[in-house]
């Protein structure tokens, strides 16, 4: 799916809070310069779909919607303009709705269990969420065993520290998350340490496949 290719390319997903969609434009401006053309705002505040909303319309930038966690909430992050979905776990009807509406969906899922469910449903993408807490990058090394065809986007408590421990794992597509995007980094209404440290992970990032 060319929406998961973006991602691929990218090699990161920043997931971002944000608490007042006028952050999102400049947000979105501090992402492409710093060579990161994905966002993934979640759903984790009421700003959610007005921010989409106005990152939507871009052809240099990817919004897609995190923290999606019902159904409804697929309808929602659609008609705001998500190109892609991600959920924290994995629930049936979030991902069949995802795929009702055509949108690419990258759900939750640590364990064997919940993976082969998600193969059942289609899906050959999940997000491993809380990285850190359900075993890093060893967990993801060992369910590449039984499920080789299976990539993986590990996100929750990875940093610039230990980006290299999951970007080099053949399995794993892409990194999510938010250290490039924390709002304490723009509350001043300054974005340029987010451009700043997109840069500087995607040095990482490229470095780390190429040498992977
Ligand atoms: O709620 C969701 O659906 C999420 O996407 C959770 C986020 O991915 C992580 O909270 C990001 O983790 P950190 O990079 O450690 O801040």
């Amino acid at each position: 799916m060319a929406v998961l290719d973006t991602m691929v390319e990218a090699l990161l997903v920043p997931v971002v809070v944000l608490e007042d969609p006028a952050d999102a434009v400049p947000l979105g401006d501090a992402l492409v310069a710093g060579g990161i053309p994905v966002a993934e705002v979640t759903f984790r505040t009421a700003a959610a779909p007005d921010a989409i909303k106005a990152l939507a319309g871009r052809d240099d930038l990817l919004v897609g919607a995190g923290t999606v966690i019902s159904a409804e909430q697929v309808d929602r992050a659609v008609d705001a303009g998500a190109r892609f979905i991600v959920s924290p776990g994995l629930l049936p009807e979030v991902v069949r709705r995802a795929q009702e509406h055509d949108v690419a969906i990258v759900p939750g899922a640590v364990t064997p269990s919940e993976i082969m469910t998600a193969l059942s449903l289609g899906l050959d993408t999940v997000k491993f969420f809380p990285a850190n807490v359900y075993g890093g990058p060893s967990a993801i090394k060992a369910l590449g065993a039984p499920f080789g065809q299976v990539r993986f986007v590990p996100t929750g408590g990875v940093s610039a520290e230990n980006l290299d421990t999951y970007l080099s794992l053949p399995n794993v597509i892409a990194a999510g998350g938010s250290w490039m995007v924390k709002p304490s980094l723009f509350a001043d209404g300054d974005f340029t340490a987010v451009t700043e440290l997109s840069k500087a992970a995607v040095a990482a990032a490229r470095k780390i496949k190429e040498n992977a």
